[in-house]
């Protein structure tokens, strides 16, 4: 698996020649037909006969249901073997993508091509592909990488600035957990905006590219790319199960506070480091308004995480700046005073 700066779609050229797919398809969403799919048609160069096939945008279309019309639309439209998925979109086009196109005939060949800076540092890369279910977050999935990720900066032009500011947060947890130098870049920028945060695009990718190329399946140390989800995850499954969708990297910063809060209240880093990621991480984001959820509820979802061992909640926590541990188990106390913590914080957000 590659993941590569495309700027000129000419590596995306040369794998299709290489390639040589019976059929592409082109999987987006009504944003990424409307503002990335005319870029990637002007300049993909193949006689290679393709379709597209364009889903509703949002978290809530990555279900079984349409993965089931993805895997007919394939078939009707004779999807072989040797076909080729492109998935042009953020992290909901490049999970459910994958997921189809790694299910399909028992798995077809996919590239991804992420849209929104979430799915170009984060989502495209590593191989975890999935759906929701029951408000579960990726709770079904494989883990297949795609044949390549070809990433064009020039579609972050057309992202939305809260989309922009969700991926982010992905970019501060790559430096929470692997690295102060791009943790202390990120956090010294004084806003979000395609120019300040594109200079750090490539070193997010190569964070999780090396952890990823260490433990694929998530054995051991790419748990610690899951900090912040086990905590964010349970909040982003209750706003999507109440209809009021919050982006997954608004969540995941939620989850990131709450679980700096708990690395500290269990000894593993000191108060001024814990307020120094606190601080940082409320410049960016608003306060997500989790009053209606309550201690039980959130926890009950954290059971199912993924992590999890012999009914105990595992999570990813930091040791420092820079260094990410895994496998911690805390107590029920301890994750309780946390979530309280971040409900405590002035409320400034819109969701
Ligand atoms: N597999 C992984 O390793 C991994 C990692 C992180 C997140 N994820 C998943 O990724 C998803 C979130 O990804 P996301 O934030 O990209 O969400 P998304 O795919 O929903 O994209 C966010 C919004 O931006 C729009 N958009 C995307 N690119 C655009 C562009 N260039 N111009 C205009 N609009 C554009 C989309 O249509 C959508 O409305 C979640 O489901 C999360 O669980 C997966
Ligand atoms: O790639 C990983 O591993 C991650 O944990 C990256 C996360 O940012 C991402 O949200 C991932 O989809 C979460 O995986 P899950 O196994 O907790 O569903
Ligand atoms: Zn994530």
């Amino acid at each position: 698996m590659i993941s590569i700066l495309d700027t000129q779609f000419s590596l995306l050229n040369l794998y299709l020649s290489e390639a040589l797919p019976t059929k592409i398809f082109i999987l987006c969403d009504e944003n990424t037909n409307e503002y990335c799919l005319p870029t990637l048609l002007l300049n993909m160069q193949t006689d290679i006969p393709f379709e597209i096939i364009e889903i509703e945008a949002g978290e809530e279309m990555k279900t079984i249901e349409t993965a089931t019309q993805l895997w007919e639309i394939l078939a009707d439209f004779g999807a072989d073997r040797k076909s080729l998925l492109i998935n042009l979109g953020g992290g909901v086009i490049t999970d459910l993508g994958g997921f189809v196109a790694s299910t399909y005939k028992r798995g077809i060949r996919f590239v991804n091509m992420p849209t929104s800076l979430l799915a170009m540092c984060d989502a495209s890369i590593g191989g975890k592909t999935g759906i929701d279910h029951q408000f579960l977050k990726n709770v079904v999935g494989t883990f297949a990488h795609p044949e390549a990720v070809f990433v064009y900066p020039n579609f972050l032009d057309s992202l939305p600035f809260v989309e922009l500011r969700s991926g982010f947060a992905e970019m501060l947890k790559h430096g929470l957990i692997a690295s102060r130098s791009h943790w202390e870049n990120l956090s010294s920028l004084s806003e979000i905006n395609v120019a300040a945060v594109s200079p750090y695009i490539k070193e997010s990718m190569m964070i999780k590219e090396k952890v990823v190329s260490i433990d694929f399946k998530e054995e051991n140390i790419r748990k610690t790319l899951n900090f912040g989800h086990t905590i964010g995850h349970a909040i982003e499954s209750l706003f999507l199960e109440q209809g009021s969708l919050v982006p997954h990297g608004e969540a995941v910063a939620a989850g990131m506070i709450c679980e700096t809060y708990l690395s500290c209240l269990e000894g593993l880093i000191n108060r001024e480091t814990r307020d120094n990621i606190i601080n940082t991480i409320r410049k960016f984001y608003p306060v997500l308004n989790i009053q209606n959820f309550t201690d039980e509820a959130l926890i009950s979802l954290m059971a199912n995480d993924k992590k999890n061992t012999s009914g105990k909640i595992n999570f990813s926590l930091i040791s420092a700046v820079g260094s990410g541990i895994y496998d911690y188990q805390s107590t029920e106390k301890n994750i309780i005073e946390s979530i309280e913590f971040y409900g405590s914080l002035p409320k400034d957000s819109f969701y």
